[in-house]
């Protein structure tokens, strides 16, 4: 076997209300280096343990058990750029990345499908799996045996994060939400998250942040959980952002700015904002890739 490497995008899942849907693909990335070896062994970033029961090494087993496929032995070592439990789809791009090394292994020529449903499975919603297979801003929904997503293409934005020290599981934030939504209620959080596309598509950047901060199928429940939600929002508003929402399940939250004005924005939130790591960010365009 040559040595590769197998690099995946983290993701912003939701942008406001597309919830459980959409999902940007970032210019932050997890790279798992893979070469030969006489026995099995798993490095996890910043660890010279071998980790037998690395996450992401048991969704590589799981994708090979499906396939009946045997793995030959590996040394794999995990370099990562993504923080975990922040919102930037962590676990969806370990989820890929596992996926990936059991079809590289395994040489089984999974189709992009094939590799979109087994991860939608894992993760239970598409919406970051898309983007960390795909590349750029994906729109998906799961139906009973397909998963359609579509690409969007050219988002002239600039991108601004404001990554907490906390961390906060997606799994906690989601059970903040209810259960149920009322139908003129629902009604109204799909028409924010029909024009958020529109927006997008139409590269009506001011009615895209408009509707990107009139999210009402989980902002509303989660702000209580994230620190400085309303003081971001506003600051980078004040700074001439279109809009700002929180980057999948939080705590980090998204600007999202006129191309050419994201340093200076960041400039300026980040002195505001002790404690955080504040960054430009790449929108990434190709998704999961072998080199
Ligand atoms: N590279 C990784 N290695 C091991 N576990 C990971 C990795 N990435 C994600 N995880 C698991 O996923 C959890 C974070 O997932 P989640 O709560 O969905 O947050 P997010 O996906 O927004 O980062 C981590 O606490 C860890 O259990
Ligand atoms: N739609 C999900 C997205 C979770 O994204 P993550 O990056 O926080 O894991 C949700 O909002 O729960």
């Amino acid at each position: 076997m040559m040595p590769f490497r197998i690099s995946v995008p983290a993701s912003s899942a939701n942008l406001g209300p597309g919830f459980d849907s959409m999902g940007l693909a970032l210019g932050l990335y997890i790279h798992l280096d893979v070469e030969a070896s006489d026995h099995h062994a798993f490095f996890a970033h910043g660890s010279e343990k071998n980790q037998e029961n690395h996450f992401i090494w048991n969704i590589t087993e799981q994708v090979a058990a499906r396939y009946g496929t045997a793995l030959p032995p590996c040394k794999v070592q995990e370099v990562s750029e993504i923080p975990l439990a922040r919102g930037l789809g962590s676990s969806a791009s370990a989820i890929v990345a596992g996926i990936e090394l059991a079809n590289q292994l395994g040489n089984l020529q999974l189709t992009n499908e094939q590799k979109l449903a087994f991860g939608t499975e894992i993760e239970g919603h598409p919406d970051n799996i898309a983007p960390a297979l795909f590349g750029g801003l994906t729109i998906s929904t799961m139906l009973d045996d397909d998963i359609p997503s579509v690409r969007l293409h050219d988002i002239e934005l600039d991108l601004i994060a404001y990554i907490p020290e906390v961390e906060l599981k997606t799994e906690v934030a989601r059970d903040c939400l209810p259960d149920t939504y009322e139908r003129n209620y629902a009604a109204r959080a799909s028409a924010m998250s029909n024009l958020v596309v529109a927006a997008l598509y139409s590269k009506d950047y001011p009615l895209f942040g408009k509707m990107l901060e009139n999210d009402l199928f989980h902002e509303p429940f989660r702000k209580t959980l994230i620190p400085n939600f309303d003081a971001i929002r506003e600051k980078a508003k004040e700074l001439g952002a279109f809009g700002t929402a929180l980057s999948g399940a939080g705590p980090t939250m998204l600007s999202f700015v006129a191309k050419g004005n994201g340093e200076t924005v960041k400039e300026t939130m980040a002195k505001q904002l002790e404690g955080y790591q504040v960054k430009v960010l790449e929108i990434d365009t190709k998704g999961v890739s072998i080199s």
